[in-house]
């Protein structure tokens, strides 16, 4: 292991220290792995001074108890993607955790790897948020059943590490999933206020895996409101209103952060459920107001529950329609913290209609109590049922954050 590579493992050094010593290493430093090979190489005292200039306001910070993206207000852009990791040895996924590690502190705090250094190599930085804030980008680790082990081998030796409640969502009578949407080793949710710089990220993390793992796929998403309004998704309702219950640190507690009990590599993490759910955009938009509007026991416009006035007013179930959304997940008497965006995949050839639909994420403390009950009830009588298809899933545990120094699940591998 080299200097800075154990240094790192210690979790002795400052990113500041850690931009200082890189800019002195240069580009001699080989610390195991393309990926960070290329990281050193790039970063210098430009990245340095470009990382520290961005107003602090655009910045998500990366470090802390919890992984930034979780409840982070939603940014306008998402990508979501999902690696099968190719490194045989705990060692190799070590690496690539760092490298990532390393990009994401680099980029969520507005610096690239600086371009041109030596013309006869390929540029070190993609170059395309070379000029571009911060812009509130967070990235988002979740590790999937499949990294344990569960239904394979214990490639890693981490299997009995696995969290209490980390498995696939079990399948649901409506489904139509297409495996090689769904799950994955790793997921990472990119997310920003700039499409590109987002795309830069996400483009650049999958560069860093050349060698230890394999994009499986990627989604991309959006979702934009006016700030401090719920926004809406592309059945035209608003989308989110009800985490408004649950956004104070007790109700975080309850809802998101996983329990004590579980590993604890998981202390300040959370669970990520995903569903990749189509919408029939031409079924719905022929559809009346009313059996939209009964479809959720919401008004369209605005927002508020059947019976009530304003958006935030607290739902009376008993005015809703049986099947309606909201009511059942009422009925289920759970809560979870969505932070799903819409996406649009072209055209459908088989019918010329709109690929389009939500890339619903929610994140819970105990999927098996919270996520998997609500879904099987609104599986089962849901009035949204006739207007969507379910395409793609994943569960992922979410490791707890980290301090500067440290890499992403470094106490899932280290202790
Ligand atoms: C299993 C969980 C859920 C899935 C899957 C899901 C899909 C889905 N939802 C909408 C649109 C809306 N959902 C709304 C509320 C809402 N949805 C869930 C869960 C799932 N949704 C919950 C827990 C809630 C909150 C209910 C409450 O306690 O009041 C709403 C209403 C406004 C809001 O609170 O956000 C809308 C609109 C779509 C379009 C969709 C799949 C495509
Ligand atoms: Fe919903």
């Amino acid at each position: 292991m080299s200097d800075m590579s154990e240094q790192m493992s210690k979790g002795g050094m400052s990113r500041r220290d850690f931009l200082k010593m890189s800019a002195v290493a240069g580009v001699g430093l080989a610390v195991g792995g393309a990926g960070m090979y290329a990281i050193e190489r790039a970063l210098g005292s430009d990245s340095t001074a470009q990382a520290e200039s961005n107003p602090a306001g655009e910045q998500v910070p990366m470090y802390g108890d919890h992984q930034a993206g979780i409840i982070t207000p939603q940014q306008t852009y998402m990508y979501l993607a999902s690696f099968r990791i190719t490194a045989t040895s705990k060692d190799g996924l070590i690496r690539l955790l760092k490298d990532w590690t390393r990009f994401a502190d680099l980029s969520t705090s507005g610096g690239t790897m600086r371009t041109g250094d030596n013309p006869n190599l390929p540029p070190s930085d993609t170059g395309e948020s070379l000029d571009l804030p911060p812009s509130r980008l967070t990235a988002t680790f979740g590790f999937g059943p499949s990294l344990f082990g569960v239904g394979g081998t214990d490639r890693f030796g981490i299997g009995s590490k696995l969290p209490m409640h980390l498995k696939d969502i079990p399948r649901m009578p409506k489904d139509n999933l297409d495996p090689s949407q769904s799950g994955g080793d790793i997921i990472v949710q990119v997310c920003a206020d700039d499409q590109q710089v987002a795309f830069h990220a996400v483009r650049n993390f999958i560069r860093l895996s050349t060698g230890s793992a394999s994009l499986n796929w990627m989604n991309e998403g959006f979702i934009s409101g006016q700030p401090g309004k719920t926004a809406r998704n592309l059945f035209g309702f608003k989308d989110g209103t009800a985490n408004e219950s649950h956004q104070t640190p007790s109700g975080f507690d309850q809802v998101v952060w996983a329990a004590d009990d579980e590993p604890a590599w998981m202390n300040g993490g959370s669970y990520l459920a995903f569903r990749k759910i189509r919408m029939l955009l031409e079924v719905w938009d022929r559809s009346s107001l009313t059996d939209q509007q009964n479809t959720f026991g919401r008004y369209k416009e605005s927002g508020a529950a059947y019976g009530k006035k304003e958006e935030f007013d607290t739902v009376d179930a008993s005015q809703l329609p049986a099947t309606a959304h909201v009511r059942l997940a009422k009925d289920s008497k759970q809560q979870i913290h969505r932070r799903a965006f819409s996406y649009t995949d072209g055209v459908d050839h088989r019918t010329g209609n709109v690929n389009a639909g939500l890339l619903f994420l929610s994140y819970q403390r105990d999927p098996d109590t919270q996520f998997v009950p609500m879904l099987k009830l609104m599986q089962s009588s849901d009035k949204l049922n006739e207007y969507t298809m379910h395409v793609a899933s994943g569960m992922y545990a979410c490791p707890g954050g980290i301090r500067e120094g440290e890499y992403i699940g470094q106490k899932l591998f280290e202790s």
